[in-house]
Order: C-alpha cells, then sequence, then structure tokens
C-alpha cells in the first residue's frame, strides 16, 4: 500500500482510530497495535494532560501513534476555535480535527459554523481536518479555506450504518484535491473498504472497534479491510455487465 500523505505528513496505516468506547485502556492500547494505526483521535476533556502515568496520553505514548486532538463537544465555531487553542497549548500540536455538531439527535456537523471555525484556525497555523456532512460543495469550501483533508460522515457517529450515501462520497471525492478521510458510521470491515473502493485516502473509526466484542479482533479486520480497500480501488476492476462472460474461451472444447 502506498503511504498516506496529509498535512505535509506521510503515514504508512490509512486507518485512524477514535479512542472514545473503550471499556478500558489496556482493552484500547491492544486495538491500537493490532489496527496499525499510527494516528488516534482523543476528545481535549478526555485527557489530562498533566498526568504522567496510567492515562490515555500514556497510551498514545506508548504505542508511538500521533495524537490528533479534537474539538467533540463544540456546538459553535467559537467554542471549537477556543478548544482548538486550547489543545495546542497542552499537547504541543497544531493538528486539530474540528468537529462542530449541529445538533444532539444526530451529532451531524453544523456546516454553517464549520466554515469559519475552520478559517480562523488555517489562520492561526493550525493543520486542520475537519468533520463534515457527505455535501460535496461544503466539502469544497473547507478544502478552499486551507484545511488539510475532508473527513464527511458515512452516518452518525455511532450508528454503525456504514456509507449511507457512497454517490455523495464519490462526488465529495471528485469536488476535492485534499485527502478525503471517512469518519463516523463504519459497523463492520466491508463499511471500511467500501469507503477506499469509493476512492477515500483513509477511514477514521472508533465505535466499531472500542465497543465490538472483540475489539482486537475487530481492529485487525478493519486494518486488513482498509487494505484490501485500497488495492481494490487501485487494481482496476472490471466492469459490471448485465449478462455473463464466460470466464473460459470456447475454443479448443473438445466435440462431445
Ligand atoms: C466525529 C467523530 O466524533 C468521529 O470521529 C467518531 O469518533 C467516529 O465515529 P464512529 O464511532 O461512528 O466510528
Amino acid at each position: 500500500m502506498d503511504d498516506f500523505v496529509v498535512g505535509g505528513e506521510r503515514f504508512g496505516s490509512r486507518l485512524i482510530l477514535g479512542t472514545g468506547g473503550a471499556a478500558n485502556l489496556d482493552v484500547l492500547e491492544r486495538a491500537i497495535k493490532a489496527s496499525g494505526t499510527e494516528m488516534v483521535t482523543v476528545a481535549l476533556r478526555r485527557i489530562n494532560a498533566q498526568k504522567t502515568s496510567d492515562g490515555l496520553l500514556d497510551v498514545v505514548v506508548r504505542t508511538g501513534v500521533r495524537l490528533l486532538p479534537n474539538t467533540a463537544g463544540c456546538r459553535t465555531a467559537a467554542e471549537a476555535v477556543k478548544l482548538a487553542h486550547l489543545a495546542r497549548e497542552a499537547f504541543g500540536t497544531a493538528w486539530i480535527k474540528l468537529e462542530v455538531i449541529g445538533d444532539e439527535r444526530t451529532l451531524l456537523p453544523d456546516g454553517v459554523e464549520l466554515v469559519p471555525a475552520a478559517e480562523r484556525l488555517v489562520a492561526d497555523g493550525f493543520t486542520v481536518l475537519p468533520y463534515t456532512n457527505d455535501d460535496p460543495i461544503l466539502a469544497r469550501r473547507l478544502a478552499d479555506a486551507g484545511c488539510a483533508a475532508v473527513m464527511p460522515a458515512g452516518s452518525p457517529i455511532g450508528s454503525g450504518l456504514g456509507i449511507g450515501n457512497p454517490h455523495h462520497l464519490r462526488l465529495l471525492r471528485q469536488a476535492v484535491d485534499v485527502p478525503v478521510i471517512l469518519d463516523a458510521g463504519v459497523g463492520t470491515a466491508s463499511d471500511a473498504a467500501l469507503a477506499m473502493e469509493l476512492g477515500c485516502d483513509a477511514v477514521l473509526l472508533a465505535t466499531a472497534v472500542t465497543r465490538a466484542a472483540d475489539p482486537e479482533r475487530m481492529a485487525t479486520a478493519m486494518r486488513l479491510a482498509v487494505e484490501a480497500g485500497f488495492l481494490a480501488a487501485h487494481a482496476g476492476r472490471i466492469p459490471r455487465r448485465f449478462h455473463a462472460l464466460a470466464s473460459t474461451p470456447d475454443e479448443g472444447r473438445p466435440d462431445l
């Protein structure tokens, strides 16, 4: 698999893990290792930046993955910008997964708040990766604002419904030049493979692994699915046909 380049940095894995929902840190650490991920996202409010042992931050340090703080829980652009600045101070990283949630029930992104928040953070020197809707126009606005990637939801966070609108995802892929990372809604490995086959550059998922009956095994499945989807997307699939096409040619067939 080719390296994944985002924000000017190179990653060997195209799978990003969210850390919410794990039963405990030991389970999470084993899942991170099994997934082969090189980047995990963490809600700032879940981390104690001062704590030096037994915390989520220690898992991040021990596994050697990049920490991508997120602005989970924010409802307005102003809140998200403030939290991003706190994260930069606390963790010494200017990378931020920008989340501005529009609605408690669906947890879908608020596109109206998202664009000015992204513009502000880019101007402030952040590498911004926004969680967005599967709307190609909004994605283009975010890319034009200088975001390093766009992260469309497949379906609502934690729903496990997979990719609700594959056509929109294809349109979105064509609408932007920055990496597209499917974020949210993945339920099982085939959803992750499909995202890659539709042209996504990477997949971010949390619940499907952290709340699986066997998180370590599901993390392995997700690693393989992302790799398989990427390879298939770049292997030139056969065209779909209405009728059959014999796989063995007729010539040389004995007269019976
Ligand atoms: C936007 C957001 O919070 C997602 O990153 C979420 O953590 C992952 O969604 P799933 O839990 O559905 O994979």
